[in-house]
């Protein structure tokens, strides 16, 4: 079945249905969000549009929000308003950097997430960890990208080092961000309809592989590009990038301050927390206690000191995060969200 030239047309924002919504209003995508309001993309052109009244209510849920990756509704006014967001896939969120806590979602309806490392001093399976926490439950896979792997650095001793700390099923490539080849390989997260995230710290090449995906075609598809529209509008938080391949991709520049929320389950632990519960006493605290399964995984090598000591940060900020979001959810009843769990958030580097 071929696509209508309509349903054509919002592929290119991601739009992946094989039927339109029911509803004469408008579709689009959110592709940044600025101080001054969002910018939005039709699958044709990017324009500015303002939120609904019904959005800016003091006491919403922020979450409930227009947010970068959702597709909304808007209506038929000269001057663009969105009226609705549409159901979300997924959901990737972070507890927003500062003194209050805050859950801010970092882009919505997403199918991968693509985790950028450079084998060079940028190599730190505790932040690949970290990073992958908070992907856990959001709705998105991880793919875990070491890049600069052209550079002379020991690949496989680099693999062989993230192995044991990832999830069987994990994806792993090593990638030259400046090579063309890269496209394909990472084809089969981004072709037509799916939309994948790409975070890492910075110089970890972001940039880099972002312009190798969009390739020659780079000015062609400028039209969903909205880095440059800088001058025009305050700061871009983010943008939703089109690709040759069909796929979307958003670029999160200053993407640094990865917190967790406090809604994480910690899976990629999960051994060590049956590890724990074999310990002796139930209140174990892993020092030096007897019958101690973590020492003893630590003194047999079955444990590496350096994951346990990840997992016990991560552990602490999550439990931090969830004493604080408690606290908040007793002090004010949410207004209720629109479906999606949401997990995962981002934070500051780690080690
Ligand atoms: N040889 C090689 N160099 C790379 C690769 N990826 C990135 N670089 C280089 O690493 C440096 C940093 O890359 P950027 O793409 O600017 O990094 P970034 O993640 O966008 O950094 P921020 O913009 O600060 O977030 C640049 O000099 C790139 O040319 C790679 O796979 N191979
Ligand atoms: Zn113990």
């Amino acid at each position: 079945m071929t696509d209508t030239p309509e349903l054509a047309r919002l592929r290119h924002i991601g739009w992946r249905d094989v039927a339109l919504p029911d509803d004469p209003r408008r579709l689009a995508r959110v592709v940044a969000q600025h101080r001054a309001g969002y910018e939005v993309h039709d699958g044709s052109s990017a324009f500015n549009a303002q939120p609904a009244g019904a959005f800016l209510k003091r006491g919403l849920d922020p979450s409930l929000r227009p947010a970068v990756g959702d597709f909304v509704f808007l209506d038929h006014a000269s001057h663009p308003v969105i009226e609705a967001v549409l159901p979300r896939r997924s959901v990737l969120t972070r507890a927003a950097a500062g003194e209050r806590y805050e859950r801010q979602i970092i882009a919505t309806n997403i199918d991968y997430v693509l985790v950028l490392t450079g084998l060079d001093g940028d190599f730190n399976p505790s932040r690949i960890e970290r990073y992958l926490t908070l992907v856990e439950g959001s709705g998105a896979r991880p793919v875990v990208l070491l890049g600069k792997a052209d550079t002379g650095v020991d690949v496989d001793g680099a693999i062989a080092a993230l192995a044991p700390r990832l999830p069987a099923d994990a994806v792993v490539h090593a990638i030259n961000a400046k090579d063309p080849a890269t496209v394909d390989l990472l084809a089969p997260y981004l072709g037509p309809g799916m939309s994948a995230v790409l975070v890492g710290s910075s110089g970890a090449g972001k940039s880099t592989l972002t312009n190798t995906l969009l390739g020659e075609e780079r000015m062609a598809t400028g039209a969903v590009r909205t880095h440059d529209s800088r001058g025009r509008h305050t700061t871009t938080h983010r943008a939703l990038l089109s690709l040759p391949a069909g796929g979307c991709l958003i670029d999160t520049p200053g993407m640094r301050e990865l917190k967790l929320t406090g809604e994480e389950n910690l899976d990629l632990f999960a051994d060590i927390e049956t590890l724990a519960a074999q310990c002796r006493f139930a209140d174990c605290s892993h020092g030096n206690e007897p019958g101690c399964a973590i020492q003893a995984a630590l003194a047999s090598g079955e444990l590496s000191p350096q994951r346990w000591r990840n997992y016990l940060k991560l552990h602490e900020e999550r439990e931090e995060q969830a004493a604080t979001l408690e606290a908040r959810l007793k002090r004010k009843p949410a207004v209720k969200p629109g479906g999606k769990p949401r997990r995962g958030g981002w934070s500051r580097d780690d080690d």
